[in-house]
């Protein structure tokens, strides 16, 4: 009897191997995430094989995980996977066999290969692949930072965030689990987060960065940029800032107090900036914090989340120069980098946020994205290092010769 009860513990490992194997022969959607700082890795299941979309008044869904591309859809729609199933299991426990949802115990694929899942469609199915491959390119990259400097001291734009791509092979004996599990563990700060829409594709990030956030009634906001590697015993006491980082940093923040003044709203908690860590960088932070009781803004998650989406801290300012410099001159499809996904009404809470430091999964390879704020002192060669550093953060995972 103690014997059958012993074995129906599952190491946490192997509970996310069978939670995933379950998921994916499914043919549903699916995201599994774990909250900075949280032990508890949670998973939403879809019982439909549709892809849904829907509006963005979050306040009004029900339970689920959002994720919008960078670029606005039709209708301003998002994606959304509908919690008809959650579970939740805490990273320092065993699992009882017991305590898995029904579709995990009826599976009728348990050692599904999960690679033939990756990316068999997406809604960018890259039709100009030459100009995907610009995506790429580092001379391009670079030559698309000093248009970006030339722009800005032209006086068109303050601030743009360019970006790039970098696309490596998978390895023969990459094995997902163990990736997802040492993301867990490598950054407690940042939101570890993996999503598979059969119709849209499959991504795995690690994001730094709150969009927004409710529970209750508060609301929450951050600004974050500047990025510096983080060096020596103690990073955060010793990190030194930059006049050209404090000034980008700043930007990003008025972008954020001139969203408040668009809606009047004028009661809120400015604190910052401070240096925090994500992975192995280092970035300026200040936090915002609004009680949506008191102002009387019940529905602010959604009022800023169209106000805020993108940032100065991924797009530039002012935003609608910035975004249309971006469409003429990046030259590649951004997908879901630098759009914003995670939770919706899941346990009393939404948190929303930026989808950086993230790769979506082709058949054999994975795509890295990244982008650095340009003012108008950026050297083009340290923009493009710093876009090294960040795709490393996902990259060392698939490859070990970047870490
Ligand atoms: C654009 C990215 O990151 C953003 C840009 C930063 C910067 O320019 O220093 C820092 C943090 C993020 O807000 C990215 O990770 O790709």
């Amino acid at each position: 009897m103690i014997e059958s009860l012993v074995s129906q513990r599952i190491a946490t490992k192997d509970a996310i191997q069978i939670l995933l194997n379950a998921a994916f022969s499914s043919g549903k959607s699916f995201a599994l995430w774990r909250k900075p700082k949280s032990k508890v890795l949670e998973l939403v299941l879809d019982s439909e094989e549709v892809t849904r979309k829907v509006g963005m008044g979050i306040e009004e869904l029900p339970a689920g995980f959002i994720v919008h591309p960078f670029e606005d859809q039709e209708n301003k729609q998002a994606f959304f996977i509908k919690a008809c199933s959650y579970f939740s299991l805490n990273l320092n426990q065993e699992v009882q066999e017991i305590d898995f949802p029904e579709w995990v115990k009826v599976n009728p694929d348990p050692n599904p290969k999960i690679s033939d899942f990756f990316n068999r469609k997406n809604i960018h199915s890259f039709s100009n692949k030459e100009k995907q491959n610009l995506g790429e390119s580092k001379s391009h990259f670079i030559e698309l930072v000093e248009k970006s400097i030339q722009s800005i001291k032209a006086g068109y734009l303050e601030k743009v965030v360019p970006a790039r791509t970098k696309t490596i092979t998978i390895s023969e004996n990459f094995d997902l689990v163990q990736s997802i599990w040492e993301l867990l563990f490598s950054y407690p700060n940042s939101f570890v987060n993996f999503f598979h829409i059969p119709e849209i594709g499959t991504w795995l990030g690690a994001s730094p960065e709150i969009l927004i956030e409710t529970k209750g009634d508060e609301f929450y906001t951050m600004s974050l940029a500047g990025t510096q590697k983080a060096q020596g015993d103690n990073p955060l006491k010793s990190a030194a800032w930059t006049q050209k980082e404090i000034e980008e940093q700043a930007l990003v923040s008025r972008y954020i107090v001139d969203c408040f003044k668009k809606i009047r709203l004028r009661e809120y908690e400015e604190h910052g900036p401070k240096t925090v860590m994500a992975g192995d960088l280092l970035h300026l932070r200040s936090d915002f914090r609004v009680n949506m009781k008191e102002t009387n803004f019940p529905q602010l998650g959604s009022v800023m989340l169209d106000l805020l989406h993108p940032t100065s801290a991924v797009c530039g300012m002012p935003r609608k120069e910035a975004h249309d410099f971006l469409k003429d001159h990046e030259d590649f499809d951004r997908s879901f980098f630098a759009g914003f996904l995670g939770p919706v009404n899941v346990q009393g809470s939404t948190s929303i946020y930026v989808n950086l430091r993230t790769a979506s999964f082709g058949e054999n390879e994975i795509t890295l994205y990244a982008g650095a704020g340009v003012t108008e002192d950026s050297d083009p060669e340290k923009e493009w290092e710093e876009t090294e550093l960040k795709c490393r953060i996902i990259g060392k995972f698939f490859q070990p010769q970047l870490s």
